[in-house]
């Protein structure tokens, strides 16, 4: 019997499994074509077999392209209060569900219930702030000489595509589908094929809420899928989040057709402790820059740079804190951490922890893979979270992103030196400053390359402000209203209102 995906509630790590089709066009849950390449999609939190992932070949993208297409001829044409209406509507829903959808979110990624289901909250707080902007895209009138004048109109650019990581699946297809869909455009979404279970419900979701028939569409897939997309004919942007390389070759793929690109990579930001903050939470913000999701988070502040004098305070505090962070059953109200998303991730990032071990870092705690001691758990991708101390920056550990659970713990004297030092990384996501010296906060905060800055906190994205990438964090930006011009085109129109005034 095929279990409802949203019929969730009661369910317990370890029992559900998918068997619903997870592609949606045209208004509907779409059955894969073929069954070849199916790829097994697992719990991480025990390692079981959650459902398989059944990738789309490109009679399917074209299928989703055509019906997101004839979607957004419609969609376009309706006024921003019509569109707005509907987005509320969605989020509403989404209001109303947000439990279960967090609870197969769970599921899927590993992460625990806690943060879900804020990330389910910010997913509609984004739909929400998109509908309150629908109405308010608007050109400008321009007075020219002779009565001529000219206006602007701010336009859809027609099917937009996002491609998203496995951390924050159904959040991030929320963040790219919400300026689009408010600025007029269809979106085209394909999940990463780890977590490809709760994108198709915001999909029926908007479909419930009243938007034209594919207006979201997804598809399922990994690369191939991904490059089907990236050079589809009828494909205007690309929005993706993921890695740097494969972030270069989106921009590629995309760069042949001259398609509109946002890039949201990867990161190794820099979270400077100066020994004027408040100490405490210093502490719990490094413990927020690092930790969320099991540390695979693309802004964390995984270089912690710790002014000398409070080095020893700090350890002490932040070793403390983290040795009790209850790590285990992902569905449990008290568990803090769960799952990595999969094996080889987790074994990667065991690797990097031992390799800083080789390049002389100390590990002070953490660092080990975990068996929960509830037998269910023990095939799950657990690891204990990682506090390294004796680092230095020419550290494979402080330089690459290792997207797991290890902190990275630096010292420094100076302001000037730190600034230089935390500066010195081709990533330029996000940064962080703790001090309660406000001139310094600021200071700081204008020198570091980093698309973001965070002062006395970490990780804190309303949707009303922009989040995005300096140097190879990528460009273009999501949440806040400047989205708006990623996801919408200006038009020219220059009215004559005399005669031609012809040169020949
Ligand atoms: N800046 C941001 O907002 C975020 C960045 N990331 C970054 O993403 C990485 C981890 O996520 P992953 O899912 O492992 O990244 P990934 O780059 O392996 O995959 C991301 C997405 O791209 C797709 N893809 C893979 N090859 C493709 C190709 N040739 N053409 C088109 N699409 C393709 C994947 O199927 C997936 O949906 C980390 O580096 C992390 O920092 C993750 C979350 C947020
Ligand atoms: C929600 N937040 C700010 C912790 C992370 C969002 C970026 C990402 O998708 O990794």
């Amino acid at each position: 019997m095929e279990p409802s995906t949203l019929d969730l509630l009661g369910t317990v790590t370890g029992t559900v499994v998918v068997t619903e089709p997870l592609n949606f066009w045209g208004g509907q849950r779409v059955k894969p074509r073929q069954q070849a390449n199916a790829e097994p999609v697992f719990e991480p939190a025990t390692g079981r077999v959650l459902c398989q992932m059944f990738p789309c070949g490109s009679e399917e993208v074209d299928e989703a392209i055509k019906s997101a297409h004839s979607a957004y001829l419609k969609w376009s044409k309706m006024a921003g209060m019509e569109r707005a209406r509907i987005m509320l509507e969605a989020a509403r829903i989404i209001r109303e569900k947000r439990d279960k959808i967090a609870k197969l979110e769970v599921i899927n990624n590993g992460k625990s219930i806690t943060e879900a289901v804020v990330d389910i909250d910010v997913a509609w707080q984004c739909i929400e702030y998109y509908a309150g902007m629908a109405a308010t895209l608007a050109g400008q009138h321009v007075q020219l000489p002779g009565g001529a004048f000219a206006y602007t109109r701010r336009e859809a650019l027609g099917v937009c595509v996002g491609i998203g990581a496995f951390n924050y699946p159904f959040q991030v297809a929320a963040w790219k589908s919400a300026p689009a869909l408010a600025c007029g455009n269809a979106m085209v979404f394909k999940p990463s094929p780890m977590t490809p279970v709760t994108a198709v419900l915001l999909a029926e979701i908007y479909k419930e809420a009243g938007v034209p028939e594919g207006l979201f569409c997804v598809v399922q897939g990994g690369a191939d899928t991904g490059s089907l997309l990236c050079h589809h004919p009828g494909v205007a942007k690309v929005s993706f989040t993921g890695s740097v390389p494969t972030g270069k070759k989106v921009m590629e793929m995309a760069a042949k057709s001259v398609k509109h690109v946002t890039l949201e990579l990867g990161g190794k930001s820099p979270l400077l402790i100066f020994k004027d903050c408040e100490l405490e939470n210093a502490v719990k913000g490094a413990l927020m820059a690092n930790f969320l999701t099991q540390g695979q988070v693309c802004c964390n502040g995984t270089r912690v740079y710790v002014q000398r004098e409070i080095m020893p305070q700090f350890l002490e505090e932040v070793v403390k804190r983290t040795k009790v962070i209850p790590v285990g059953d992902p569905l449990l109200d008290d568990t803090r951490m769960g799952a990595l998303i999969s094996k080889p991730q987790l074994d990667k990032v065991l690797a990097y922890v031992n390799q800083a071990k080789k390049e002389g870092a100390r590990v002070l705690c953490g660092g080990d893979s975990f068996v929960p001691s509830d037998p269910k758990l023990k095939g799950g991708y657990f690891m204990s979270p990682c506090v390294l101390d004796n680092c230095r920056d020419d550290m494979t550990c402080v330089k690459e992103e290792i997207f797991g659970p290890v902190m990275s713990v630096l010292p420094f004297d100076t302001e000037e030196e730190v600034i230089k030092r935390a500066n010195n990384s081709p990533f330029g996501l996000a940064s962080g400053v703790f001090t309660r010296d406000i001139s310094r906060a600021h200071r700081v905060a204008e020198n570091l390359q980093a698309g973001t800055c965070f002062i006395n906190n970490y990780n804190i994205s309303p949707v009303e402000v922009p989040f995005g990438g300096y140097k190879m964090s990528g460009f273009g930006r999501e949440n806040g209203q400047v989205t708006i011009e990623y996801y919408s085109q200006l038009k020219t129109v220059v009215v004559e209102m005399g005669d031609v005034d012809s040169l020949f």
